[in-house]
């Protein structure tokens, strides 16, 4: 294995050309072309504050900066660019003011575009991405780097994509060709899944606990979509779960603690069958006597020393007070976010009553906060080694590109870049061969099965007698293949389409034909609907297979349908050996947490690595897979 970056040859694939020496790769302060090439930047937190730091002092003029952010008081502690003075302000915008103050624009030269805004917005499309050399990722979601991967592929521009959990790190470099994988030639590791029986009913977990507040009683109680039917509404729940009119606040609360932490306890320990081979009972609580103990203490304001953990009378109290404040917020909620600290106070109470009920140790808000937001704390130095190593890899494929460029154009131009460029996919802080800090590593060729990079089909198995066409839009082609906007065709026929463009008339006629199951749209097994996304550049067939629904092996496709085609899909079993620690897969692991249909075991725990920003979806199942059995 190779043991630096920059000085290692390709030993791993056939090298159509010899890589250029170190000294050919790496930057010479001189070289003026180089340092005046076109850099974007999407991101400007922990990676992106260093990168850009790096690029400036290593001398490159021409950075654009992009990210939709403005600067949080949690983000001080390592986004060193930003003070707290800059607190509310645009992320891209205070970093730009603050390079510009130590690299000095007029003796320089430097100019730095700052924009406020998504990557996904259509100013960011492919004629944007054409005026760059080279994209520099410092993003912390994987729907922003599928996005952007998908535009550098387009505008066939070098991607160098990066991420950190901790201690832990990796850059990878991406680009069209047979010697170099896209940002999704391998598949995404699965979301972490948990039935809603379990997080119900039979928690055995602080997680579940946790889950459980802040993916279904917090969504029920104060989330956007409360009015919407919730997997919480079992029979006299409802009333339980709705607010009567003129009911004050922490009065609604109150009843909330009495249903969940007593009464739906006592409830269920009358399924005897539900307990008889169960090691322990849950136990209902004394709601009555919890609450009185509330209302004889004097008020309180903050919720004390996260590190501390609370009794079950300040538990319950908090629970109460917390709920009365989000209920004042109102609107304002849309989900759950663990930088408001009443919504971490109501989560950790409930977490810690629920504990209560199933002989759970519990934890400390500051913990619970942690499993709630999904938090790995950032390590600052890890972001600066990342950086370092993002310059690195854009500093060698630009001085390629420009050797490159002298001998010829066409096919298999990328391919011959990235050996003569050295390129690596390093890999920080694994240990897991000869513990050396920085494990380089030849790039992944390309998946000859990837539906973005090598134009492969993408295959749906599914019941075509249930699935609808509206399933296959939010479920197969947003979440799994994450396009953006979407149109489908069969054969002429134009099924959908999306978009600001479309009127009234039009979205109402996509509504209906969306409700149609494929087959009644004419599908058969084997058709094929072509999918194209403009705003991505994207354009693939998807075969569709038919298999009962019944014939799913729940625990595997919990769903109820298999997407085959090879790349962009989230799929199982995805580690590769080199990231077989768990963390510091390409680019960064799912967040999400999802909830999985009553009866469906656990598929797969994979840690998130990083970053805050975890979004939990609580999925309601589809009307085809409630039907199913479950265990
Ligand atoms: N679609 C997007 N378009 C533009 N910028 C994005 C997009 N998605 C994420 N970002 C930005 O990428 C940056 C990632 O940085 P980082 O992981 O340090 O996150 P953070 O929000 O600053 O910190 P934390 O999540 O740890 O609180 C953020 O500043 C975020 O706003
Ligand atoms: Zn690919």
């Amino acid at each position: 294995m190779a043991s630096t970056t920059t000085t290692t040859t390709n030993n791993n694939n056939e090298t159509p050309d010899a890589p250029l020496a170190p000294e050919q790769l790496l930057f010479s302060s001189t070289d003026s072309e180089t340092l005046s090439k076109n850099i974007l930047m999407v991101g400007a937190g922990g990676i992106g504050c260093e990168l850009i730091k790096t690029l400036a002092l290593t001398g490159f003029r021409n950075i654009s900066i992009i990210d939709l952010d403005t600067i949080d008081i949690s983000n001080l502690n390592r986004q060193f660019l930003f003070r707290k003075k800059h607190v509310g302000m645009s992320k891209s915008q205070v970093a730009k003011e603050s390079v510009e103050k130590f690299a000095g624009s007029k003796q320089t030269g430097i100019n730095i575009e700052a924009y406020t805004g998504n990557i996904k917005e259509e100013r960011f499309g492919l004629d944007f991405f054409k005026k760059f050399d080279i994209v520099l990722n410092g993003l912390d979601n994987l729907e922003a780097r599928r996005h952007v991967n998908r535009l550098c592929l387009s505008a066939n521009v070098p991607l160098v994509e990066s991420g950190t959990t901790g201690y832990k790190g990796q850059v990878t470099v991406h680009l069209r060709g047979k010697y170099c994988s896209c940002f999704e030639c391998a598949p995404k590791p699965v979301p972490k899944s948990f039935p809603i029986c379990t997080l119900r009913d039979t928690p055995s977990t602080f997680v579940h606990t946790i889950v459980f507040a802040t993916d279904l009683l917090f969504p029920r109680l104060f989330g956007a979509n409360k009015e919407d039917p919730s997997d919480l509404d079992e029979e006299e729940a409802r009333d339980a779960f709705t607010r009567k009119e003129n009911e004050a606040g922490t009065a609604f609360a109150k009843r909330v603690f009495a249903y969940v932490f007593e009464k739906k306890i006592k409830d269920l320990l009358e399924r005897e069958d539900m307990w008889a081979n169960r090691d322990k009972k849950p136990e209902a609580l004394d709601s009555e006597t919890l609450l009185k103990t509330k209302e004889e203490r004097t008020a309180t304001t903050g919720y004390g020393d996260a590190h501390k953990k609370w009794t079950m009378e300040e538990a319950s109290e908090i629970f109460v007070r917390s709920a009365g404040k989000l209920f004042e917020k109102g609107d304002r909620i849309s989900e759950f976010d663990k930088d408001d600290d009443d919504a971490v106070a109501f989560v950790t109470a409930t977490a810690q009553l629920r504990c209560a009920n199933y002989g759970i140790e519990y934890m400390s808000r500051f913990d619970a906060k942690g499993v709630a937001g999904n938090i790995v704390h950032a390590v600052a130095t890890t972001n600066a080694i990342i950086s370092g190593l993002i310059v690195i890899e854009a500093l060698k494929i630009l001085n390629a590109q420009k050797h490159l460029d002298e001998k010829e154009e066409g096919e298999g131009k990328n391919d011959r870049l990235i050996k003569l460029a050295n390129s690596r996919y390093t890999f920080v802080g694994n240990f897991n061969a000869g513990r050396q800090l920085l494990q380089p590593l030849a790039p992944d060729e390309q998946n000859p099965k990837c539906v973005v990079c090598a134009n492969a089909r993408a295959e749906l198995c599914c019941d075509i007698s249930k699935t609808t066409l509206a399933d296959v839009i939010s479920k197969v082609l947003k979440k799994k293949l994450n396009t953006n906007e979407p149109t489908v065709l069969k054969g002429d026929d134009m099924l959908h389409e999306e978009g600001e463009d479309l009127d009234d008339d039009e979205v109402e006629n996509y509504a209906i034909i969306g409700k149609r199951t494929l087959q009644d749209l004419g599908l058969e097994s084997g058709g094929i609907l072509c999918v194209d996304d403009n705003s991505q550049e994207l354009k693939f067939d998807l075969v569709v297979v038919h298999q009962n629904l019944e014939e799913f092996d729940e625990d595997a496709f919990p769903e109820g349908f298999e997407l085959r085609g090879e790349t962009p899909k989230v799929a199982e079993g995805a580690e590769k050996e080199k990231d077989e620690d768990g963390a510091a897969t390409d680019g960064e692991a799912s967040d999400e947490i999802e909830i999985v249909e009553e009866g469906v075991e656990i598929t797969k725990a994979v840690e998130s690595p990083r970053l805050g920003k975890t979004k939990a979806i609580a999925s309601s199942p589809s009307p085809a897979s409630k039907k199913r059995k479950t265990k």
